[in-house]
């Protein structure tokens, strides 16, 4: 920990920095399992480099998911800063209470994933953690029981059980528990959503999706760089075809908000531009090729490999993958990887770092 805390206040003393008018002002709406820690990396990443300032949570590293957010869950801002710039942990989203916290004219981006893989991922990290799939966690095929007997173990007035059903509906603040209604009804919902984010990214388009974000938040294809994080070891084949639409058929607020915003993406690819589209994809994946060979040791590797700093933590239902770095990286490239590899939850960072009064100079 004391190694990390100097190296970023070296980095903050040492390095160029970017001029004012590169800030951005931007709230990213965590959603579960979808590729968002990936998503929040990078754009930590890009606040640091630009000294903005992060909305952290009061407590813990979530805003007191899963009541629904307000102000009062955000840690105080920081002396000296005028406002916050990225609002960006697990929360259930309160559209007026995010406008509220952060500058006018924000840019509102969050990630969706597909459905069946949105809640097989859900499903097997949360099972020790939500109620409804508590009951089922010593089950040989624990997901199909749930899904083949789900009255039994839903309790749709237990909110702890947000992530249960419809788990990314859930994350924009929906009414996720619901069956499904005339589409009337729920399409309202959708274009409500869609005036509010400029940007919903998929997450089975990633690289496409960091780019258009990149355009609205101004940002520098070297900061799009990552590293898959949060990645789980899967032991099985491939889901079978009834269980996929079992999955479906639980979660049709997911598939239909999935379905909206995927057409909505390909819009915006669309006035973006193909060509130029592919023209940055190639030399972006390049780039991105580049970056794993000059960081990492290997392939993600499970916890027992991997350094206190560097492993993400363990549901305990299944194993979290994280990186090694190469040996012998020179300060520049070991500050760098180290950022990327980071996990989401090193809480112990934000203790420290608060306590020590380095928040400004820390990322967590
Ligand atoms: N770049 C990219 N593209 C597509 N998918 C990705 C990406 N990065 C991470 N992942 C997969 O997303 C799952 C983790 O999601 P989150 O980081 O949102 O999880 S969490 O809610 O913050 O715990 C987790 O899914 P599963 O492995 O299926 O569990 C990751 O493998």
């Amino acid at each position: 920990i004391s190694s990390t805390r100097s190296l970023a206040a070296q980095q903050v003393q040492g390095k160029p920095g970017l001029k004012e008018s590169q800030s951005f002002n931007s709230v990213f709406l965590k959603t579960h399992k979808t590729g968002s820690s990936t998503v929040q990396n990078i754009l930590f990443r890009a606040a640091e480099r630009r000294n903005l300032t992060v909305a952290f949570p009061l407590y813990s590293y979530q805003f007191a998911y899963p009541q629904r957010f307000s102000r009062a869950f955000v840690d105080d801002l920081p002396a000296g800063a005028a406002h916050f710039n990225l609002l960006c942990s697990h929360m259930r989203l309160d559209v007026g209470e995010a406008q509220a916290l952060m500058p006018a004219h924000s840019i509102f981006l969050t990630i969706l994933r597909h459905p069946v893989q949105t809640f097989e991922s859900v499903f097997h990290y949360y099972r020790n953690m939500v109620p409804a799939f508590q009951a089922l966690s010593n089950h040989s095929e624990p997901l199909l029981a749930f899904l083949e007997a789900s009255a039994e173990f839903y309790d749709a007035t237990d909110s702890s059980n947000g992530l249960a059903r419809n788990p990314m509906a859930f994350d924009l603040g929906l009414n996720a528990s619901q069956e499904e209604g005339p589409s009337g009804q729920w399409m309202k919902e959708l274009e409500r959503l869609n005036r509010t984010f400029q940007l919903v990214m998929i997450a089975e388009h990633f690289d496409e999706s960091l780019l258009l974000a990149r355009e609205l938040l101004g940002l520098e294809m070297e900061e799009l760089v990552y590293v898959r994080l949060n990645v789980r070891h899967k032991e099985k084949a491939a889901m079978s075809k009834g269980l996929a639409q079992k999955i479906q058929a639980w979660n049709w607020f997911d598939v239909q908000l999935y379905r909206f915003f995927h057409t909505v993406f390909w819009h915006k690819v669309e006035r973006y531009g193909y060509m130029r589209m592919k023209q940055e994809l190639d030399a972006f994946r390049a780039l991105l090729r580049e970056t794993a060979t000059g960081c990492l040791a290997g392939d993600p590797v499970g916890p027992e490999a991997l350094t206190d700093d560097l492993r993400p933590w363990q549901p305990g239902s299944v194993t979290i993958l994280g990186y090694s770095l190469k040996q012998n990286l020179t300060y520049a490239q070991y500050s760098s990887c180290f950022r990327m590899v980071l996990p989401e939850i090193p809480i112990r960072l934000i203790r420290v770092a608060r306590s020590t009064g380095l928040t400004g100079l820390l990322l967590f």
